[in-house]
């Protein structure tokens, strides 16, 4: 929901890495003028990695304890990797309005990771002039990620699967520090065809045009409030004068999205869905370089606005649980996967109807396909999603059970660990401790223990849990009236 800032020394270290590949651009060929070469190696002994820049050194020594590190390199190379894929998404170009992303989107946002991470690009530029060990204070980490922000998809290494995870965690140091090696072979990455990759922006808009309603959305609508704004545009109250009907809808300025043809075929897949705790989209509207879509409007605001400000009961718990995992099982079944459960991406209406949004992450896969791109929220990610082992639909349920610990205590586990240090948690941990344990009913732990299986195997699927006897004290869903009222009143917040 809100964004980063503030880039600290990653952002540094690869800011000059692009110089250099810039200046490598025009001079190919070249001898590099390498100034500074760093080993790094891993202490057989203590297990630590010695030789990095001091700002790395920090960074590892004061998130991830040295001892943390060795008994756990697995979860600490994770973290690690997160913490640089975010860095690095900075400079990438803005990310497309995905309202749901087919598998041939994520195959070309995958494409767009590696080419961020691209190890060979990295190590061919040896010229490594930074002043590592003569790194400043304001060189050390800042926390700049904010805690409910999305994380893009992580890269899938293949050529990294099999080393050893301490090693795995030296080289992706190295790749950033640019210290001199051969290069590595490519991965090897899936041919698939992309649809509409190959149509020009005249092409696309002619497609959009085609699949919009044709009505001139300023004059149909009025615009009543602002609602927020998100990484693709404004979210804002309309008067439809169609029928005086409310509605929400986001205005993407298309001049400002790099991949228009993902739009065309997300509009698409977006009408297809229609489900009673799904946000709904309504219809999408062209006029000139704006893109209007719009969708059912919530009025009640956020679950993370109730969870954040009202303690809630444990039938107020599971009427929201069950509304969500109805939402859930109904993407399952179609094939997808919401792949961002959190708070903050249910709705309520004033009435109590609970829906989900936010299907900006959502991943089509066949089957019991499995997926292995690291996306989501961090402190709601299961542990194969940090650790990207392959996953399913079951990282849904997971998050689920995340969402529940936060309509118990206001905030997911971890919450106020950083988030480098939150994903090297949910990695080493695994089912986080929930406090207040005793006081829970013995369905409601039952229930969370079957959503908070580090096994996937032996955790539940949304329609199982749906048939789970804590569902059966669900309180009706009216009664989530007064809990939204007494957050709108301590945000002041209003959607008239
Ligand atoms: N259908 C809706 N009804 C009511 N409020 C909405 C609706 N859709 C979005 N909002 C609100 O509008 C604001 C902006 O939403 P938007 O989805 O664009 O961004 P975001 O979720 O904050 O970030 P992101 O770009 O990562 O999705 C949020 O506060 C969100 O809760």
């Amino acid at each position: 929901m809100t964004g980063r800032s503030g880039r600290g020394v990653f952002g540094k270290l690869f800011a000059k890495k692009q110089s250099n590949r810039d200046e490598r651009a025009t001079e190919i060929g070249m001898p590099t003028n390498v100034k500074q070469h760093i080993h790094v190696s891993k202490n057989s002994e203590t297990g630590m990695l010695e030789g990095l820049p001091s700002s790395w050194q920090r960074l590892l020594n004061t998130q991830i304890t040295p001892a943390e590190q060795h008994e756990n390199p697995d979860a600490a190379a994770a973290a690690v990797k997160f913490h640089i894929y975010t860095i690095k998404k900075e400079k990438a170009p803005n990310e497309p309005f995905k309202p749901f992303v087919t598998e041939q989107a994520i195959t070309e946002e995958d494409l767009e990771i590696e080419k961020l991470l691209d190890k060979k690009n990295a190590h061919q530029s040896q010229d490594s002039d930074l002043s590592f060990g003569q790194s400043s204070e304001e060189d050390a980490p800042g926390e700049s990620y904010s805690h409910r922000q999305t994380m893009p998809a992580q890269p899938t290494k293949h050529s990294m699967k099999k080393k050893d995870a301490m090693m795995d965690l030296t080289a992706i140091v190295e790749d950033l520090t640019m210290i001199g090696h051969e290069p590595e072979e490519s991965p090897i990455l899936r041919k698939k065809e992309i649809a509409n990759a190959t149509l020009t922006d005249e092409e696309i808009y002619e497609e959009l045009r085609k699949i919009c309603n044709k009505d001139d959305p300023y004059v149909r609508f009025e615009r009543a409030k602002d609602l927020g704004a998100g990484a693709s545009g404004v979210v804002f109250v309309a008067i439809d004068s169609k029928d005086n009907s409310r509605v929400a809808i986001k205005d993407i300025d298309l001049t400002k999205q790099s991949r228009k043809d993902l739009i065309l075929n997300e509009i698409n897949v977006l009408k297809g869905f229609n489900h009673k705790n799904l946000v709904n989209f309504l219809d999408a509207f062209l006029s000139y370089d704006h893109l209007w879509v719009a969708m059912e409007l919530l009025d009640g605001g956020s679950l993370t606005d109730v969870v954040t400000e009202v303690v809630m009961k444990e039938g107020q718990i599971a009427a929201v649980c069950r509304e969500t995992l109805q939402a859930i099982a109904f993407l399952h079944s179609k094939g997808t996967i919401h792949r961002d459960i959190k708070s903050d991406n249910v709705l309520l209406g004033m009435d109590g109807s609970v829906k989900v949004t936010d299907f900006g992450f959502c991943a089509n896969i066949v089957g019991d396909e499995k997926r292995q791109t690291m996306v989501g929220t961090p402190y709601w990610m299961a542990p194969e999603v940090v650790t990207r082992k392959q996953y399913g639909k079951k990282v849904d349920v997971w998050s689920l059970g995340i969402m529940a610990i936060e309509m118990i205590e206001g905030e997911p586990p971890y919450m106020k660990e950083t988030p480098l240090r939150a994903l090297y948690l949910i990695a080493a941990v695994g089912r986080p401790k929930i406090p207040r344990w005793e006081n829970l009913s013995a369905n409601f732990q039952d229930f969370l223990d079957k959503c908070l299986q580090v096994d996937v195997d032996l955790r539940a699927t949304a329609d199982e849990l749906l048939a789970h006897p804590f569902l059966e004290c669900a309180m009706e869903l009216r009664t989530l009236t007064p809990l939204i009222k007494a957050a709108q009143k301590i945000l002041h917040k209003n959607y008239d």
